[in-house]
């Protein structure tokens, strides 16, 4: 869907983008980095908005640099900031881009009403838009990107300003965008941990470099941390004690699950193999416990990114405009 090669962006005084190359196919991709990473330029350079410094880049197997106008017949834009008109309707609006997307004028009104209702807004989308809340000016801006039915669309921070809730519904919003529709979709943020859940595909990017592209599963995968749960009975009133003490006594030692759902039932051990597995299992029965869940635990994207890496980066790195603050909220969101 998207390549670039060697990709450069250089301002005065940055460089915004660094010899970028990447390749993203079709999908949920998320394009994480910490505010001034660079993600807006490269949106603006793969819409043919703004030429690059040096490299190339191609989307749908079209040349950024002289093919622009034909990328935006075909891509969806949702822009970062507020852009919208405070005294038209959201209707009016999204006729209006339908319509300068060059959809006839019915055409225009049915799929603006499609496509308002696909983002939620019902009664509301005949009230000026300048009355609206935070979430309806991004369902806004989400309508009018996806009303000419592009093959894919290109999201600016779609989550920013909005409460936890707010999140949670604009992501799944997202995500239907794939599945529903099948339009790919590439979508920006600050926080690592927010887009786990929602993107295939994860690309980081930091002072304008590639610092990782892969799917979100390579990000996520497991550890050798087993996270084991058992029950009590009436001989053992505690069984996790009894399962600690029976696991200690064979040497093997093992932590409370901090941090996990349901804390104190949980203990957490280092799997050397597969006899873990069958000692635990062994254990269990001996004690005529039941077993309620034994399983490898998962790593979460923000956990990639440890804080050491990260101060070694920006010891050698100088060019990162975000604050330290943006820096340690993008690293450190666990999602
Ligand atoms: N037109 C411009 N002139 C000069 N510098 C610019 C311009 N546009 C962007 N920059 C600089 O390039 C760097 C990357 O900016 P960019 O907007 O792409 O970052 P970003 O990752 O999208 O962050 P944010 O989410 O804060 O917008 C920043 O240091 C920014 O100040």
């Amino acid at each position: 869907m998207i390549s670039t090669e060697s990709l450069s962006k250089r301002f005065p005084r940055v460089t915004a983008l660094d010899r970028l190359s990447v390749d993203i196919g079709p999908g949920v991709t998320g394009l994480v980095g910490a505010n001034g990473a660079g993600k807006s330029t490269l949106i603006k350079i793969l819409l043919g908005l703004s030429p690059a410094t040096e490299g190339r880049a191609d989307v749908l197997g079209l040349d950024v640099a002289t093919e622009g106008a034909a990328i935006r017949e075909r891509v969806g834009y949702m822009p970062e900031h507020d852009c919208l008109p405070p005294d038209v309707s959201a209707t009016e609006f999204v006729v209006h881009m339908a319509r300068m997307s060059g959809l006839p004028p019915t055409a225009a009104r049915e799929r603006t009403a499609d496509t308002l209702r696909h983002v939620g807004l019902y009664e509301e989308r005949y009230r000026p838009i300048g009355g609206y809340s935070t979430g309806m000016k991004q369902r806004v801006k989400l309508a009018q990107a996806l009303v000419h039915d592009p093959q894919l669309v290109f999201l600016d921070e779609p989550t920013n300003g909005l409460d936890p809730v707010g999140r949670d519904d604009m992501l799944g919003l997202i995500r239907r965008v794939h599945t529903d529709f099948g339009i790919s979709v590439l979508v920006t943020s600050h926080l690592l941990g927010e887009l786990e859940r929602t993107c295939d595909h994860v690309v980081v990017i930091d002072g304008g470099k590639l610092l990782r592209s892969s799917s979100t599963t390579d990000f996520t995968q497991t550890t050798t941390t087993l996270a084991v749960e058992v029950t009590d009975t009436d001989e053992h009133p505690d069984g996790t004690r009894a399962l600690r003490d029976a696991l200690h006594a064979r040497g093997v030692t093992t932590d409370a699950g901090g941090g996990l759902p349901g804390a104190g039932h949980t203990l957490l051990l280092t799997a050397e193999g597969e006899e873990t597995y069958d000692l635990v299992r062994d254990l269990v029965a001996d004690l005529g416990l039941g077993l309620v869940r034994m399983e490898q635990r998962r790593h979460h994207i923000a956990e990639v990114f440890r804080p050491d890496q990260t101060q070694q980066r920006e010891g050698t790195d100088r060019r990162h405009q975000g604050t330290d603050s943006e820096r340690k909220e993008a690293v450190h969101h666990g999602g």
